[in-house]
């Protein structure tokens, strides 16, 4: 190398990052934000996020909100405003203008070199198209069929459990966050691809998709990053190996590898149906999701400019994984434990579930279950596994609001005008957490409040029960219906068999959140995300 290529190559680094830099830094001296209130920030380059990931999801909003309005902003990387409201109309216009307001680019970029261009993270007519050809395999329909396989895997999850229990005598310490984990991933794989991870089976070998992703996803944090950050900004820095990307590539491959093997013979096998119509199925095959959106991605009604590709169909293998498994095994976690937290409840609803006369329902007696349906919703309420969720405007707007905010010289409005490229950050737990909008109690767990709901809290934009759980809009979640029932089965097969109480104090449980938040024993930080909880078999076994 030459004296002056060493020269150069710094140079030329440099001048891409003040090219890069410098619009960055003089963004927030323009921002219509500028007079919205909000709290001091800490540092000019993390502006507030380091001290939002230090504690647990919504604590610090919550605080902000009380101190400066429901509709305030803080700051974010380089001291970028970032716009946070509780007022459900402007929430409303934000989810139900979806083109307008979508995901930040650093995180489609971070999230799609792992998942592909799947769904959670396409945009405008990609995205439109995905979620055309696969809202049919979501259906309630489609659920319906797949219930059994729901209750299979919650009584696989029973007897491994049962049997931790005869060893240890009437009773045995289980962590039940990672007995949900394997449940739900078992049951993706069936209810997903037709794929067996066998997670549940204790003598089972390690499965090499299982490990491919727990690599991509397992050590996932929401922290402020530098690198990815510059890994962003700056394509060329995304050339350069380190020991955690060769480690990521590595994963990616073999999600690749295995998915293409699903898509290649779940595409024969609809081929294959295509042309024998008349001949008889295999009980799982062709109802899991992956076969169901190929299905309708080869039906000839459907204009072949609206088709997916083959690697559209393929990134949302790892798309369901990462956005269906966790989710719900978190979810039913936290239903676990406010269980073992309210002794009363939990045997009103064993009542309620030992009096169906049958260990198979089907998703309808699931779903005319009055107190199961109550204990999830409001589970689904205050421990919603996604806490908050963000969008960034496309373009300026005005976005309006049901109660007005006034700025810091003291002037109120009644709509908040932002530019484009302001973030936004979607309250989900501080929505359902709010006093004003659930009452006193709205941090108590109660499913008996389900029997009538306060007005205000009936003005939540939520695709479900009142709630942000799934969010709202063209983007909210596709798979509600699939968690729900799941989690039903989940609930139904495990208070009917244990019962469950927790195994350390309560106030040693804390929730450590990134994308989900997971429940974490403070004493025992070495183990990591837990759950553990005392069971006994239920005595009327
Ligand atoms: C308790 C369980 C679940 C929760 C709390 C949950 C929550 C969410 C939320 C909040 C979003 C919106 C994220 C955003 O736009 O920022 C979302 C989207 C999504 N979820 Fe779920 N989810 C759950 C279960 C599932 C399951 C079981 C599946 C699939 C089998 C699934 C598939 C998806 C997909 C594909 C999207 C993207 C939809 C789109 O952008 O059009 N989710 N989910």
């Amino acid at each position: 190398m030459t004296a002056y290529s060493y020269f150069a190559l710094p140079v030329v680094v440099a001048v891409l990052v003040l090219w890069k830099l410098i619009p960055l830094l003089l963004k927030p001296l323009s921002s219509k934000l500028r007079l919205v209130p909000g709290p001091p920030c800490p540092s000019w380059l993390f502006g507030n996020l380091k001290e939002i990931t230090n504690v647990e999801a919504a604590v610090l909003h919550e605080q902000w909100v009380a101190a400066y309005g429901h509709t305030i902003k803080y700051k974010g990387w380089l001291g970028h405003d970032i716009l946070y409201t509780m007022d459900t109309r402007a929430l409303n216009h934000i989810l139900s203008h979806s083109n307008d307001y979508q995901k930040p680019a650093i995180a489609r970029f971070s999230l799609s070199e792992v998942l592909g261009e799947g769904i959670l993270f396409a945009e405008g007519e990609q995205h439109r198209l995905q979620r055309r050809v696969m809202n049919p395999a979501f259906g309630p329909s489609q659920i319906r069929e797949i219930t059994d396989i729901f209750l299979e895997k919650a009584a696989q999850l029973r007897d491994m459990w049962l049997e931790e229990i005869s060893v240890h005598g009437d009773s045995a310490r289980v962590d039940v966050l990672d007995g949900m984990a394997k449940m739900t991933l078992d049951v993706i794989g069936l209810a997903g691809f037709n794929y067996s991870f066998d997670a549940l089976n204790a003598s089972g070998k390690a499965n090499e998709l299982n490990k491919a992703f727990q690599e991509l996803f397992g050590k996932a944090t929401n922290k402020p990053s530098i690198f990815a950050m510059l890994r962003y900004l700056i394509p060329p820095l995304r050339l350069i190996p380190t020991p955690p990307t060769r480690r990521v590539d590595a994963a990616v491959r073999v999600m690749r590898r295995i998915g293409m093997e699903l898509v290649t013979e779940k595409k024969a096998e609809v081929i294959r149906d295509m042309r024998n119509p008349n001949e008889k199925q295999d009980g799982l095959r062709s109802r899991d999701l992956l076969t169901l959106l190929i299905k309708a991605n080869m039906a000839v009604d459907l204009d072949p400019s609206q088709r997916l590709s083959d690697e559209d169909v393929l990134s949302q293998i790892p798309t369901f994984l990462s956005a269906g498994h966790e989710t719900t095994s978190n979810a039913t976690t936290w239903c676990m434990y406010a269980l073992s937290q309210a002794r009363d409840i939990q045997e009103k609803l064993r009542t309620e579930l030992l009096a169906v006369p049958t260990d198979t329902p089907t998703m309808d007696e699931l779903q005319a279950l009055p107190y199961l349906d109550a204990v999830v919703r409001e589970t689904m309420r205050v421990y919603a596994p996604v806490p908050a969720t963000v969008r960034v405007a496309m373009k300026d707007d005005v976005i309006p609001l049901n109660t007005a905010y006034t700025d810091i010289n003291g002037n109120e409005h009644d709509e908040i005008e932002i530019e484009e490229g302001i973030q936004i950050d979607i309250p989900i737990v501080a929505l359902h957490r709010s006093k004003e909008l659930w009452g006193d109690d709205a941090l108590e767990f109660k499913p008996d409040r389900w029997g009538s709901l306060p007005e205000a809290a009936q003005n939540i934009p939520g695709v479900w029960g009142n709630l942000m759980t799934f969010l709202g809009g063209p983007r909210s979640c596709i798979g509600y219906r699939f968690s729900l029932i799941e989690m039903k089965a989940l609930v139904f097969i495990l208070i009917r068999a244990f019962e469950f109480e927790l195994a350390v104090p309560a106030k040693d449980i804390s929730k450590q959140s990134s994308a989900v938040q997971r429940p974490f024993v403070l004493s025992e930080p070495e183990k990591g995300t837990q759950l553990p909880l005392i069971i006994k078999p239920y005595r009327g076994l």
